[in-house]
């Protein structure tokens, strides 16, 4: 998978080079190339902003940069066209779905807008020749699109097929697999501080421990995600898409 990735805070994105997205990008499983907005200005401040039509606090992200950044990366004439994925707390949710379609693309392309935003312009010059998504990480507002697109590019290179080590793993977490929440995990010492380790996984009775661990994900996912109960309540009485 290549993946582009346009921003004024080029170094916000160093911690791609870390860890598993590091390593998928070093093993060749991810093309990662971060692209500096400002190299496609031409004014000796290299301006990137300037004030809303229509009045309002803050400024805008101009519209022209933008514009060859993106016909720099994708050519309009290119053979292929990236997927563009623009964060901005006016998207649609990012989840694990969406995670998983995106992980099937052979190409993303990221827009890291800052100040109040990018000029709308632009998405729909984009749309002209390549999918556009506006997409949110979640209910609270940022600065800028920079951690939107590390935490997408971590759910969605995680799912790679070589990323991570045991790929088992990725069918049992939350938001994956049957809905519910994970259950909670324990390791050695099997008594810590005077806290114990349930008896249970103590026990080696294979049947035992994976009735407590579903019980255990569904008394969590009451507490903490009873919205997630709901829908999972529905896929276990056969009220999911299919009947519907
Ligand atoms: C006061 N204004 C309001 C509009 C957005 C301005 C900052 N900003 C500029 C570009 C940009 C991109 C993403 C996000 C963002 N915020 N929250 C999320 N879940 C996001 C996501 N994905 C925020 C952003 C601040």
């Amino acid at each position: 998978m290549r993946l582009d990735v346009v921003t004024i805070f080029p170094e916000y994105l160093a911690a791609l080079d870390v860890s598993l997205v590091g390593k998928a990008a070093k093993s060749g499983l991810l093309d990662i190339n971060l692209h500096d907005l400002r190299e496609w200005t031409h004014d000796r401040h290299r301006t990137v902003d300037d004030t809303p039509y229509g009045g309002g606090a803050g400024m805008v992200m101009k519209p022209e940069p933008w514009g060859e950044a993106l016909d720099a990366i994708a050519p309009p004439d290119g053979p292929t066209q990236p997927r563009l994925i623009v964060p901005t707390p006016a998207g649609r949710p990012f989840t694990q779905e969406l995670a998983y379609e995106l992980a099937a693309e052979p190409w993303l392309a990221f827009a890291c807008g800052r100040y109040e935003g990018i000029d709308a312009r632009v998405a729909s010059y984009a749309g002209e020749r390549m999918r556009v998504d506006e997409v949110s990480i979640g209910d609270y507002v940022l600065n800028g699109g920079e951690v939107a697109v590390l935490v997408m590019v971590e759910a969605i290179a995680r799912l790679l097929p070589g990323v991570i080590g045991n790929p088992e793993s990725l069918s049992e977490e939350s938001h994956s697999g049957d809905g519910l929440l994970e259950y909670p995990v324990y390791t050695k010492p099997p008594t810590w501080r005077g806290h114990d380790v349930p008896d249970v996984l103590l026990s080696g009775n294979h049947g035992l421990i994976a009735e407590w661990r579903h019980e255990e994900s569904v008394r969590r996912t009451a507490e903490r995600r009873p919205d997630l109960l709901a829908a999972w309540g529905d896929v276990v009485a056969g009220k999911d898409d299919a009947s519907s």
